[in-house]
């Protein structure tokens, strides 16, 4: 038997502004074949001995060649975090660039800044639909 416990992605949601969020910068991934098209938070696996928070800033580098500043973690429904397959469950957090303008250096080939109340308008990964519809409800809420 091999362990069961999944493998934790981590992800930004980056938008513009952490406390009212307008614009959210979403990944058109380039691979794999089964993946490519469609639209993700940048991130990826978090290699061992880094912390969630350090693979994040390492994978935001790599990928997109930014800093970011990390808002909370959004906390999700599966152990607090967010089950994307049986394989991997991935964890998120707000950010705000904090240096450099992203480009899609490595996993994707486009980037895409969403305008408020267009987040939804790209095809995001399958997994990944809940996750905007609960960033839409939270936006909507911090503009109340
Ligand atoms: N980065 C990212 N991965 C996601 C999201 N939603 C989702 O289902 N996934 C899946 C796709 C992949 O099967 C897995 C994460 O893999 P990844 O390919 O981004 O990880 P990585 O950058 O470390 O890649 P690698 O070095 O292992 O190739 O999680 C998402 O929003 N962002």
């Amino acid at each position: 038997m091999t362990s069961s416990r999944p493998q934790v992605v981590v992800a930004a949601a980056v938008v513009d502004d952490l406390d009212a969020p307008r614009l959210l910068l979403a990944a058109r991934r380039r691979r794999p074949l089964s993946l490519a098209g469609r639209w993700e938070f940048p991130g990826g696996k978090v290699d061992p001995g880094e912390t969630p928070e350090g693979a994040l800033h390492r994978e935001l580098r790599e990928e997109l060649g930014v800093s970011v500043a990390l808002g909370d973690e959004v906390v999700g429904p599966d152990d607090g975090g967010w089950h994307i397959s049986s394989r991997y469950l991935l964890r998120l957090w707000p950010a705000v660039i904090t240096q450099g303008d992203p480009e899609p250096l490595v996993e994707h080939d486009e980037l895409r800044w969403l305008e408020a109340g267009s987040w939804l308008d790209v095809p995001w990964l399958d997994a990944d639909v809940r996750i905007v519809e609960a960033l839409v409800r939270r936006a909507q809420l911090s503009t109340r």
